[in-house]
């Protein structure tokens, strides 16, 4: 499930920059396919047009003039009738010789008229006498009333038709079951972990401070009865807050299999299906089947989709299905009474934008945060996850965990797979370190990608990398560069990555103005080599941003915009906290400003540096990929590395 590490937004990640492919300066992709449903709705209601048509032709009884029935008669006794043709008392005729139309407009033949009902006159006598002859069909009402029914039919049907087309449509594009309306989901899978395959603690590291604050959850799980003599009361609700792929899944999962409860799992996006009412009755079924089996837990995952703030609006779900889900969930909290033995997790990368009724005693009150591990902890990680896998005996966990700072449980589990798809590729009875390392530059830096660039392309590239990484070598306090390749990986052309020696943990101005300069190092030695620059630096100028957007309104980093939190966060919107303009002009004013003065510098370093830049970007052409060692002896730099603690 985990996926390889994102393109790093967050200066508390590894910090690589990249070229970006000119592809991805087109519009973007992804558009939204056309359902195929459309097809159908054309089909429903050429359907409905026909039988509509259809139903009037019954009607439609020629363009013959209609003539009064005293007419009519007139034309019986004068013996000027050939013959008629009769439904019910609606007449339709011919005449021996054309006649003048009593009502104006010419002569006519046929016609058609109306018996009144009340008529006694001797009509069929009439008739004989004057040798017309007769035909009669049966009782128009008895026609007219199944056209009129069709046609009446015909708006219900075209609706219905409409209804469950787009009903089908909002289902399938919020990526539910796309089944015919009314069907639900079937009931959440209860999860009755057999006791081999359950997962524990032990299958949790790096993350122990937390496994200690589920400890007691654990324990009331595991004796209730206890708990209820005494009188205490467990938590309802636990938060787990932490950013993708830091284990919040397992760690629930972990407390069920280590109590020996059911546990029961749901995200909560699948509440949402749009049609009011669905996802606070599947909440009811849920809680409804956890009690049936409590002591038990229920998960439910990206709690923030329903979870948000309700001031903040939200992108997903009517609003209303999302408040009713919500609604409910809080209702069947309130509704424990702390003895019941159903403990709800949830679990939220965005903690900040959750609705604060959620978090109010009796409900979520207990918050959990999830951190992305530290150096004992990756290795600790790398150790579960290789459990499994043969190693050769040069494989130094330890090492590999020192070199990956900033990935989370998911990166390292996806890493150590990665490695062992290699040694399996390769025929080895063993991974060793090259496939470690390996798998480690395809997780960071997106997979190779088989592009044949031209010579000055590569060119263009080789110079951009090497200012990135020339730029970072040479400021004091940057993180030091690891390698640099001008193989296109993923969506880049080429990439520079660069991660610290240690965690860190907080960052200087000064630090961060050296991300800036490095990031914009590409930018910058397109400019200086060529005098032109290329669309190769998008995904740079979007990091540069990101840096320089929170030093000057979060970070309390520029004197002009003041120590204030002048952006305001997702939550302090919700309350209806937004900056002013004027603030706003000084944020852009500020941002602008060190981006400038950052891109002086990295020109002019650059500028006088230019044959270490020179060298670097010859010697990646001729091999492609630099390794950390190899890139500074090129470049001259002599590394200062940081003292492991
Ligand atoms: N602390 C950890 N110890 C061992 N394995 C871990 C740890 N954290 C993550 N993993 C591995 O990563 C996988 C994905 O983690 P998990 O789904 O629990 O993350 P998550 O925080 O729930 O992510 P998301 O927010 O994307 O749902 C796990 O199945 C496990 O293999
Ligand atoms: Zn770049």
């Amino acid at each position: 499930m985990s996926n390889p590490v994102p393109p790093r937004k967050d200066p508390d990640q590894p910090w690589r920059t990249e070229g970006t492919p000119p592809d991805s300066t087109g519009p973007p992709s992804g558009r939204r396919k056309m359902p195929g449903g459309w097809i159908g709705l054309v089909v429903a209601v050429l359907v409905v047009f026909v039988i509509a048509l259809l139903a009037l032709s019954f009607f439609n009884e020629g363009t013959e003039p209609t003539i009064s029935y005293t007419e009519f008669s007139k034309q019986v006794d004068n013996n000027n009738i050939t013959k008629i043709y009769s439904k019910g008392d609606a007449i339709q005729g011919q005449l021996k010789t054309a006649q003048a139309n009593p009502d104006g407009g010419g002569k006519y033949t046929k016609f058609k008229t109306q018996r009144p009902s009340f008529a006694d006159d001797k009509l069929w006598q009439n008739l004989e006498k004057h040798q017309v002859t007769v035909t009669a069909s049966p009782v128009v009402q008895q026609r007219s009333f199944l056209s009129n029914l069709l046609i009446s039919l015909a708006p219900i049907v075209l609706l219905v038709v409409l209804w469950m087309f787009f009903a089908r449509r909002l289902r399938t594009g919020l990526g539910g079951p796309g089944g015919m309306l009314g069907r639900k989901a079937p009931p959440k899978p209860v999860e009755l972990q057999p006791g081999a395959q359950r997962t524990t603690f032990a299958d949790v590291a790096g993350i122990d401070e937390v496994e200690g604050e589920l400890n007691d959850i654990v324990d009331f799980l595991k004796n209730p009865d206890e708990y209820r003599k005494m009188g205490a009361k467990m938590p309802r609700g636990v938060l787990l807050a932490g950013a993708p792929g830091t284990g919040k899944t397992l760690l629930a999962r972990a407390v069920a299999g280590e109590a020996g409860v059911p546990f029961f799992s749901a995200s909560a996006s699948e509440f949402i299906e749009m049609i009011v009412g669905v996802g606070a009755s599947r909440v009811r079924e849920l809680f409804a089947e956890a009690r049936k089996v409590a002591p038990s837990i229920i998960f439910i995952d990206e709690i923030d989709t329903i979870g948000r703030s309700r001031a903040g609006g939200s992108a997903m779900g009517g609003h209303d299905e999302r408040e009713q889900t919500l609604n409910q969930i809080l209702t069947e909290m309130d509704g424990f009474s702390g003895f019941e033995g159903v403990i709800v997790i949830a679990a939220t990368n965005r903690a900040d934008i959750l609705d604060p009724a959620l978090t109010r005693p009796g409900r979520f009150d207990r918050i959990v945060n999830v951190a992305p591990p530290d150096r004992r902890g990756r290795e600790a990680i790398l150790r579960i996850h290789t459990r499994e896998i043969p190693l050769s005996p040069e494989v130094d966990l330890a090492q590999v965990a020192r070199t990956t700072p900033g990935m989370t449980g998911a990166d390292l589990a996806n890493l150590a797979n990665e490695a062992a798809l290699l040694a399996v590729k390769r025929k080895q009875a063993e991974v060793a370190p090259p496939d470690l390392s390996e798998a480690l530059e395809k997780v960071q830096l997106g997979a190779e990608r088989s592009l044949v660039m031209p010579y000055e392309e590569r060119r263009r590239t080789a110079y951009h990398e090497s200012g990135h990484a020339l730029l970072g070598m040479l400021q004091p306090g940057a993180d030091p560069v690891r390698k640099i390749t001008i193989v296109p990986r993923g969506r880049a052309l080429g990439v520079t990555l660069s991660t610290p020696d240690t965690d860190r943990y907080s960052y200087t101005e000064e630090y961060l103005r050296g991300r800036i300069i490095g990031a914009l190092g590409g930018m910058a030695a397109e400019h200086v080599v060529y005098g032109v620059v290329t669309t190769g630096s998008e995904n740079d100028l979007e990091q540069v941003t990101n840096v320089v957007r929170g030093m000057v309104a979060r970070w309390g980093m520029s004197e002009r915009v003041g120590r204030l939190s002048a952006l305001p966060s997702d939550a302090q919107q919700a309350y209806g906290l937004a900056a002013a303009p004027a603030t706003l002009d000084s944020i852009d004013h500020e941002m602008r400003r060190i981006v400038d003065e950052c891109y002086e510098e990295a020109c002019q370093k650059l500028r006088d540096h230019r044959d270490q830049l020179n060298a670097l970007a010859e010697a990646l052409l001729a091999n492609e990929t630099l390794e950390e060692a190899q890139a500074y002896r090129i470049a001259g730099v002599t590394r200062v590395k940081k003292e492991e603690v």
